[in-house]
Formats: structure tokens, C-alpha cells, sequence
């Protein structure tokens, strides 16, 4: 996947263009819906399968006061869309400008004149251009204008709620993993460096890789079951999550701890990829590092058993 960091300064010559369009913050269920449709019909035409989406959330420039933490940072996004088979990606700043844009010139110019695109794909409730007061009805006007089919996904709902990023982040800001990843479509990713701690981990016995806290949204604080790719690897380790305050070792500093099932080695430096599977109870302050040491120990028996049972398809 090629990433282009903004299409109206660009000379990579498009051609033959299947484009999704939106925000895609979290990338749910409704927007895997939208950007494997145009992955599918690039396919089938012998196109490029693009994304174009913003590398800032478009209410950052629009009104920062209704301008929500984001679920994913960049890399994460990156990640995720890297996965769904798209050719190109377009992380275009979100500036006043563009904001502004004249939304045939947005058709006719950027789509149509610089991206070469045949169709393109949003979702029933895009709004774009000067005052984001297009909506898809003017869009498919422009598109007949220009030779551009324009494509409406219709809402996905899951429990006859139809999946957006803003129910989505209710449910992580709630502490409920379990809609949270149904309505993702994927459990709740976390990609980091491992950075130094305090070294008590290993003295311990359960050595923790470090993450830092980002300006993002995170499931409430608590130990999670999840699993970890570490870069360089090709397959995923079982592992369980902090993610708080750590109270009783080093009150005051937040972190996102993750210890590694089966795993001795340095890491530091190094990129892990976490995906948070379970939610397994609530962070503590204990009196003594051996309580908070038999605790964790029975959080790894616990998590190792429901591995084993889901494994063996006793649980779903
Ligand atoms: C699965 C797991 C659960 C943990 N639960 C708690 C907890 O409930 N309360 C707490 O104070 N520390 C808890 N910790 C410990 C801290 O997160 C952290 O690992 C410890 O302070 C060591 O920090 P260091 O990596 O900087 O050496 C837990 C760690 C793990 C891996
Ligand atoms: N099973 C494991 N899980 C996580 N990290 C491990 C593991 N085994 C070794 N490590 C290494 O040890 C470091 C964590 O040890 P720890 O004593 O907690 O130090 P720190 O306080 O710097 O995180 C990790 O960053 C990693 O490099």
C-alpha cells in the first residue's frame, strides 16, 4: 500500500481509481463494509482499490470544541487499512482549505482530473465541501456531471443500532470490550514502542513491556486478556494487559503494561502490536508487591484457561 500524504501536491500517476471516502476513524464494521466494496470492484476492473481519507479528524479544523479523541492514532489507522487490501492511501491534511473546497471542484477537479477515479464509495450520511452542506444526493449530481458512479453504503446496524465511531467510542468510554470489538469488527488495537519502565517488573517475575498513554481514547483502566505481536514476528503470543495507573508499584505514572505469556527476551525499542480481547477485572492498589504478584499470577492462570476453553470451543 502506497501512502500519499496529499493528493493536490502529488506526481503519482492514479489511474483507473475505485475510491472510499471518509473519515474512518476506528474503522468499523460500516466502513469495512464501504472499503471492501470498492477493494471488490477494483478487483473486478482491473483498478486500484484507494482510500481517501484525513490525517486529522475533520472536526479538528471544522470546530475543535466537537472535535473528538480519536479511537486510532495515525499508525494504527495506517495498520488497520494496510490489512484490507487497498493500493493507495491518502492521508490528506484536513486543512480550512480544503474544507472549503467547492464540492464540484472537489468531483470534477480532485477526483475526476488528478485521481483518474471511476467510481467512488461513502457512506449514507456523507457531508462534504464548503460547509460540509453537500450530501450524497449532490454528490451523485456532480458524479453523472463528471463519469464518476458514485456508490452509497447502506448503514450496517448490529442489534438495530446502526455502527458509528461515535457508539463506538460511548462503548470503550463505557468499559464494554465486548460491543466495542463486535462493532469493529476486530478487537481493539494498540501499537507502540516498548520504552523503559521502572524495572520492577522482572523483579517480580512478570516482566512488562511498557507503552506510552497517547492523546487517544483507551478502554477504561484495568487488566485485559489480549494478544501481542511483537515486529519481526510472524505470529501472535498470548499476553495480559494493564492499562492505568499502577498503583501499588509506582503510583501516579500511567501505562499500558504488557506482560508476554511464554516470552524471555529484550524488546525494548521495539514495535508491539496489542489486541485487546478480554476484559478481565479491575486495577488495584495492593499492600505488598507478593499480593500484587499472586494476583497477576492468577490473571495469567485465567486467562491461559479461557484460551484453552475457547480453543476447544466452549466459549465463543
Ligand atoms: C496482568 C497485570 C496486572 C497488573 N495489575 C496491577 C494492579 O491491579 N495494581 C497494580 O498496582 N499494579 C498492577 N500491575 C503491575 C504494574 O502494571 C507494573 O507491571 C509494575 O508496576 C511493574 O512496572 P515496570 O514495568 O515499570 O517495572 C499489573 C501488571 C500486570 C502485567
Ligand atoms: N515475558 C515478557 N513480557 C514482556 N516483556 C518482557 C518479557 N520478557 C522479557 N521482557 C523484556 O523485559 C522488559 C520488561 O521488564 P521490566 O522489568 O518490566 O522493565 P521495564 O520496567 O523497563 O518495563 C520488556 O521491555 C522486554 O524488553
Amino acid at each position: 500500500m502506497v501512502i500519499i500524504n496529499d493528493i493536490l501536491n502529488c506526481d503519482i500517476d492514479l489511474k483507473n481509481s475505485y475510491v472510499a471516502i471518509g473519515a474512518f476513524d476506528g474503522i468499523h464494521r460500516g466502513h469495512r463494509e464501504l472499503i471492501e466494496s470498492a477493494v471488490a470492484r477494483a478487483k473486478a476492473n482491473n483498478g486500484k482499490a484507494v482510500i481517501f481519507t484525513f490525517a486529522n479528524h475533520p472536526l479538528e479544523t471544522i470546530d475543535i470544541r466537537k472535535a473528538p479523541k480519536l479511537i486510532n492514532s495515525r499508525e494504527e489507522k495506517v495498520h488497520i487499512l494496510a490489512s484490507l487490501g487497498v493500493d493507495y492511501l491518502i492521508m490528506q491534511p484536513f486543512t480550512k482549505d480544503f474544507a472549503n473546497m467547492d464540492p464540484e471542484y472537489f468531483v470534477g477537479h480532485v477526483l475526476k482530473n488528478i485521481m483518474n477515479t471511476k467510481e467512488i464509495f461513502i457512506g449514507f450520511n456523507f457531508s462534504f465541501g464548503k460547509g460540509g452542506k453537500a450530501k450524497t444526493e449532490e454528490l451523485k449530481k456532480f458524479g453523472e456531471k463528471y463519469n464518476v458512479l458514485v456508490n452509497v453504503i447502506e448503514p450496517v446496524k448490529i442489534n438495530g443500532e446502526i455502527v458509528s465511531s461515535t457508539i463506538i467510542r460511548d462503548r470503550i468510554l463505557k468499559g464494554n470490550l465486548e460491543e466495542t470489538n463486535l462493532f469493529l469488527g476486530a478487537p481493539f488495537l494498540i501499537i507502540g514502542e516498548v520504552i523503559h519502565g521502572k524495572k520492577l517488573g522482572r523483579v517480580m517475575g512478570f516482566p512488562t513491556a511498557n507503552l506510552k498513554i497517547l492523546n487517544k481514547i483507551y478502554p477504561p483502566f484495568g487488566i485485559y486478556g489480549g494478544k501481542v505481536l511483537i515486529e519481526g514476528e510472524h505470529s501472535e503470543r498470548s499476553a495480559v494487559i494493564n492499562i492505568g495507573k499502577n498503583p501499588t508499584l509506582k503510583p501516579g505514572e500511567q501505562s499500558i503494561e504488557v506482560h508476554i505469556l511464554d516470552f524471555n527476551g529484550d524488546i525494548y525499542g521495539k514495535k508491539i502490536y496489542v489486541r485487546l480481547l478480554k476484559y478481565m477485572r479491575n486495577e488495584k492498589k495492593f499492600n505488598s508487591m507478593e499480593e500484587l504478584k499472586s494476583t497477576i499470577n492468577g490473571d495469567v492462570k485465567n486467562w491461559r484457561e479461557f484460551l484453552k476453553e475457547e480453543n476447544n470451543g466452549f466459549s465463543s
